[in-house]
């Protein structure tokens, strides 16, 4: 089995997203609707990547005791499921979303307890998947048991076999990502992400480009920095900077924006677009999705006509 683009997810998610008017703390609050979705960011990525049309696989840690939600999402789109299974239950992701500021708040658990022989499996998984043309996306963060060079381990095994990666990930396993010989081809943090690992703020468009140039010095190919509603830098092959910014879109929920950011790009990259034309994709995913409640991507007219709405910046 190999297909375009495989995800590595290690600490999925059920992601139970609440919404009321209003979140007051400390207060009696009551919700108007409650959701449930299959999620953790590779998940996201390949639910995006499914309503595309792109074959995708998806791998990485499950806990049998409730995989329904995730069977279920997998058989409806079509995602080959070779997830490992692992004793225990996978955590649930607490996303509140207030109407009246639009803002989520995430509660994020830690997940379930996984060891080096799972981990072992996943690892074998990805190079049995390997596909000289294709994309490894790793993205979220590790759970219990799993060591914070994880991803170091799987960028060698995609590398060994020619494939590009593509990481999203943040705090100790992404300073572990950066600290290795093998980094991946892509990586799209953002903005809060890689200040914490820079140290410094990135608050222009100056600070955010030097950061950028500083993960391509690493031997970074394309670098993503997101920044919610302002937008996404984007640095490729060309080196060329661009800023793209979303239209404006009534937004559901903002819940795996980035993942499918990330979708948008692997996406790209399979479909060979040049870097104005993967920075319009990309940002049309994302925007795509926040229209919709999960991590879904409507029609694919809709997410092209957001790829043309989209507008681009060149930075000098
Ligand atoms: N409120 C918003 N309005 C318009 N576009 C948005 C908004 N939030 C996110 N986006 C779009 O989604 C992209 C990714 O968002 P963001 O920077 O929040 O990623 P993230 O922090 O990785 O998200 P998450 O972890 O929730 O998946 C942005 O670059 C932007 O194009
Ligand atoms: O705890 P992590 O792995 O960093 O992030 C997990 C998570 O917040 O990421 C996705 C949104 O990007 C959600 O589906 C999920 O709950």
């Amino acid at each position: 089995m190999s297909a375009p683009v495989v995800t590595v997810t290690l600490n999925p998610a059920l992601d139970q997203t609440v919404l009321l008017d209003s979140l007051r703390p400390g207060a009696v609050n009551r919700a108007n609707s409650v959701r449930l979705d299959a999620g953790g960011k590779g998940v996201n990525v390949a639910s995006c990547l499914a309503d595309w049309g792109l074959p995708t696989v998806a791998t990485g840690l499950l806990g049998r005791d409730n995989t329904s939600e995730f069977e279920k999402l997998f058989a409806r789109k079509g995602i080959a499921d070779r997830f490992v299974r692992i004793a225990g239950q996978t955590r649930t992701n607490l996303k509140i979303v207030a109407a009246d500021c639009g803002d989520t708040t995430d509660i994020n658990l830690p997940g379930a307890q996984a060891d080096a022989d799972s981990f072992a499996q996943v690892h074998a998984a990805v190079g049995e998947l390997c596909d000289r043309q294709g994309i490894a996306v790793f993205a979220g963060s590790l759970p219990a048991g799993i060591d914070t060079d994880a991803y170091v381990t799987l960028l060698r095994q995609a590398a060994a076999c020619g494939m590009r990666s593509l990481l999203d990930t943040s705090d100790a396993p992404l300073t572990a990502a950066l600290q290795s010989e093998t980094v991946p081809y892509a990586i799209k943090p953002n903005r809060h992400e890689l200040e914490g690992w820079c140290g410094r703020k990135l608050d222009t468009p100056a600070r955010l480009l030097a950061a950028a140039r500083e993960l391509q010095s690493l031997g970074i190919v394309l670098v993503v920095i997101s920044m919610g509603a302002e937008g996404a830098l984007f640095v490729g092959s060309d080196r060329e900077a661009l800023i793209a910014r979303p239209p404006a879109i009534r937004t559901q929920s903002t819940v795996g924006a980035g993942d499918a950011m990330v979708a948008g790009i692997a996406a790209a990259m399979i479909e060979r677009r040049d870097p104005e034309s993967l920075a319009r994709l990309a940002t049309a995913f994302a925007a795509a999705k926040l229209g919709l409640a999960g991590p879904n991507l409507p029609a694919r007219e809709q997410v092209l006509a957001l790829a043309d709405a989209t507008r681009i910046e060149r930075l000098r």
